[in-house]
């Protein structure tokens, strides 16, 4: 693997005035002149930025260019779940105090959700700041096309550019029948480029690798699919080996030394945080729409406005059905990610209401208690 850290040693440094030596040793973990820009505000108020690394029980850890500080997210924490500061994002901290405090966040480009339970329905915010989502789809088994749809809308939904990689690619030797694999995935996932690899023998490593180093990712999948496998070969190092050992009742998880955000030998960062390799859909129209662009294309052809492409006369989406240009599987697919989408909705919508209802009944009985002051006052 070719490493590419050595970039930052230009003629310039030396000049450059301290101030930027923050971006100098921050850079590895993705600080760039747009995040810069942005914190000036802080900066003038004194406040460092740094990237945090994780956050637990009411602190985080955030690198900063002195080093890895431990600061407390009391101002950074609101009733909001969506607002919870989390791993990737940029952090305002200040320099001194104990505790010290995180104040604030810079705005996110990206975000990562999930819907934190099937009964409630409620975003979590799982990672912040992500330009690659990497879905780990093995070709040990029978490929799930479904699910790599399903895995695809979450990634849209954030805004990071998706990469499938089809994992395990020694497991398929014949490549012809690889590179029939392949192109099935690909008219799953317009857009998004597809990738064998073998972490065993270091297939497609090089690719990734390349790809990877340009800014943050996250890699997501079904257990077993090799993500631990994959960022050891990212990594060159058996850093994930530690998160193995697993933690039955919970108690053990803080002894490791791992963190959740590592900067990669190649060049890039890698988030790895429990809970986002195997998220749940969580209000991702938009990224539903992304995964079936092709659809979403063709119904604009269709001759009603509102066309469900069940029975239409002038459907072209059906008409694409009709001549083999779009797969049945495809628009099957499409109706059942928009369904479940829909649900999730609908029950976070339920959430809203019960919470504007109570918003109202606090206000009407505010309004009736100043109504019976008024009228107690007028009897008196
Ligand atoms: N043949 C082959 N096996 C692989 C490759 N990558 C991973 N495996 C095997 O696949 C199994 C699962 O790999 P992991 O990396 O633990 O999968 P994971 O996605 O991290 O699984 P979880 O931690 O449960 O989410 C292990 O037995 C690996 O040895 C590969 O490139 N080729
Ligand atoms: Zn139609």
């Amino acid at each position: 693997m070719s490493l590419a850290s050595s970039s930052s040693s230009s003629p310039f440094t030396s000049s450059v005035p301290s101030s930027s030596s923050h971006a100098h040793v921050l850079s590895a973990y993705g600080w760039d002149g747009g995040w810069e820009a942005e914190f000036a505000a802080y900066a003038d108020q004194g406040l460092v930025p740094g990237r945090v690394v994780r956050v637990d029980r009411g602190q985080c850890d955030v690198v900063t260019a002195d080093g890895v500080v431990r600061a407390d997210t009391a101002f950074v924490t609101p009733h909001d779940p969506l607002r919870v500061i989390c791993t990737g994002d940029w952090a305002a901290v200040e320099t001194v105090g104990t505790p010290r405090y995180v104040r604030a966040y810079l705005p996110r480009r990206t975000a990562f959700v999930r819907s934190t339970s099937s009964t409630r329905s409620e975003g979590q915010i799982l990672a912040a700041n992500v330009d690659h989502a990497i879905i780990a789809v093995p070709l040990a088994v029978e490929l799930d096309l479904g699910r790599i749809e399903r895995f695809l809308a979450l990634a849209w939904e954030s805004g990071a550019q998706p990469l499938v990689v089809l994992t395990k690619a020694d497991l398929v030797p014949d490549p012809v029948g690889l590179s029939y694999l392949v192109q099935d995935v690909e008219t799953a996932a317009p857009g998004v480029q597809v990738l064998p690899v073998s972490a065993t023998g270091g297939e497609g490593v090089d690719v990734l690798a390349a790809v990877v180093s340009g800014g943050t990712s996250v890699l997501l999948g079904t257990s077993g699919a090799g993500k631990s496998t994959l960022a050891n070969a990212l990594l060159g190092e058996e850093v994930m080996a530690v998160q193995a050992t697993r933690d039955v009742d919970g108690k053990g998880r803080h002894t490791t030394t791992t963190r959740n955000l590592l900067v990669l030998p190649g060049g890039g960062v890698l988030i790895d945080t429990p809970g986002l390799r195997g998220v749940g859909l969580w209000d991702a129209e938009a990224g539903v729409g992304q995964v079936f662009s092709e659809i979403e294309a063709l119904a604009e052809d269709c001759r009603f406005h509102d066309c469900a492409h069940l029975a239409e006369p002038g459907c072209a989406v059906l008409a694409a059905i009709e001549d083999g240009s779009l797969p049945q599987r495809r628009l099957d697919s499409y109706r059942k990610l928009l369904r479940e989408n829909q649900r999730i909705v609908a029950k976070t919508d339920a959430r809203l209401r019960s919470e504007i209802l109570k918003d109202w009944k606090r206000k009407s009985a505010a309004g009736r208690a100043a109504l019976e002051a008024k009228r107690g006052g007028r009897n008196r």
